[in-house]
């Protein structure tokens, strides 16, 4: 697990701490280690290889697509198996996890079919620190001595994966890596559309939300197709917004499932967007949709802790513990 610490450099390195911790101060206790990449075991080969040359040099795991926010993934599948009263294998699902790091999952029949995230986190949507997925050569340009190492809580990491994990993403963009704040000052509720200031904050936080709206939507609109067009003429069960920014912005979920208007339009539903239900300051597991929709949409509060309790508990029973 240390070599590997190095692919998810937020997050990795965190983890192995509470390992150790763990092991230190809890010698009698039987650990189970929950992987954020499990779920994702399922995603076909041709989507999990890159077209690059294999290294000459021995890495600690293959440098293929693992995919990341599975705990999370996998709480949602069995939280809208519940709410649909269906099998787990029977849903078909397009979650969006956005959090301070977002990606989005097609899932097909219970299972993680395509996702985001690559062989690192940094893959896919931008973050709020994190690039997501950009030209690769642009590191080069950006930070020519990319590969020359910087301490970070005291360990070694690349330049460029400091400046990719670390300088980028909405930070970068418009000078916060909150969300919420972005949202307010691109959309100031009091003024109308002509008299919306212009001043410099008000320009970055409006490229920066239109920056991700439009990365999110080149992701979830051809995950939407496969679920549409698959062979079994499956349909679709939910569109889910998850995480912190999934789960509070109103205007974001809005924005993406207007988006997709022009299918209610197609199939003649009437459906779409149930201003009153988005809008609802509610918790817990909601639709946000129209009756109707072909889209229905969901927000759904995940609970990455509740999956590893559950494969803790699944993992102690099938040892008799
Ligand atoms: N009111 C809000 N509206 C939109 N986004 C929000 C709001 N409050 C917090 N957020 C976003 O949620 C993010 C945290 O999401 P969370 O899933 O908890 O992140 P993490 O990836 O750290 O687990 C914050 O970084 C912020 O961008
Ligand atoms: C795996 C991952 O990127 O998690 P988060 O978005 O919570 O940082
Ligand atoms: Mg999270």
């Amino acid at each position: 697990m240390e070599e590997v610490s190095s692919f998810a450099p937020l997050h990795n390195h965190h983890a192995m701490l509470i390992v150790k911790e763990c092991l230190e101060h809890l010698p009698e206790a039987y650990s189970v280690l929950c992987f954020d990449t499990l779920f994702h075991q399922t995603i076909p080969q041709f989507r999990r290889q890159y077209a690059i040359s294999t290294p000459p040099h021995k890495t600690p795991v293959p440098l293929v697509k693992y995919g990341f926010h599975g705990l999370s993934y996998a709480n949602i599948r069995d939280q809208m198996a519940k709410e649909l009263g269906k099998a787990k294998n029977e849903v078909n699902l397009v979650v969006a996890h956005l959090g301070s790091g977002g990606s989005c999952c097609l899932i097909q029949n219970g299972e993680s079919k395509q996702t985001t995230m690559g062989v690192t986190p940094l893959e896919g949507l931008p973050g709020g620190t994190r690039s997501g997925t950009i030209d690769p050569s642009l590191i080069f340009h950006h930070t020519p001595d990319c590969s020359d190492t910087v301490k970070v809580s005291g360990r070694d990491i690349t330049k460029g994966e400091f400046v990719l994990n670390k300088e980028s993403g909405f930070q970068a963009l418009c000078g916060t890596n909150n969300f919420g704040t972005i949202t307010s000052r691109a959309f100031p509720s009091s003024s109308s559309p002509d008299d919306a200031p212009q001043n410099e904050e008000y320009m970055a936080a409006r490229l920066t939300y239109q920056l991700y709206l439009d990365h999110l939507l080149a992701v979830l609109a051809p995950y939407l197709s496969h679920i549409f067009s698959s062979p079994s003429n499956s349909t679709l069960d939910g569109l889910v917004f998850s995480g912190g920014i999934g789960e509070k912005s109103v205007k974001l979920r809005e924005d993406v499932v207007r988006h997709f208007a022009w299918v209610e339009q197609l199939a003649g539903t009437g459906g779409g967007i149930d201003e009153g239900r988005n809008g609802a300051d509610v918790e817990g597991t909601r639709e946000i949709t129209k009756d109707g929709s072909k889209v229905r949409a969901w927000v759904v509060e995940t609970s990455e802790e509740d999956e590893m309790v559950r494969m803790a508990e699944q993992e102690l029973s099938s040892l008799g513990k």
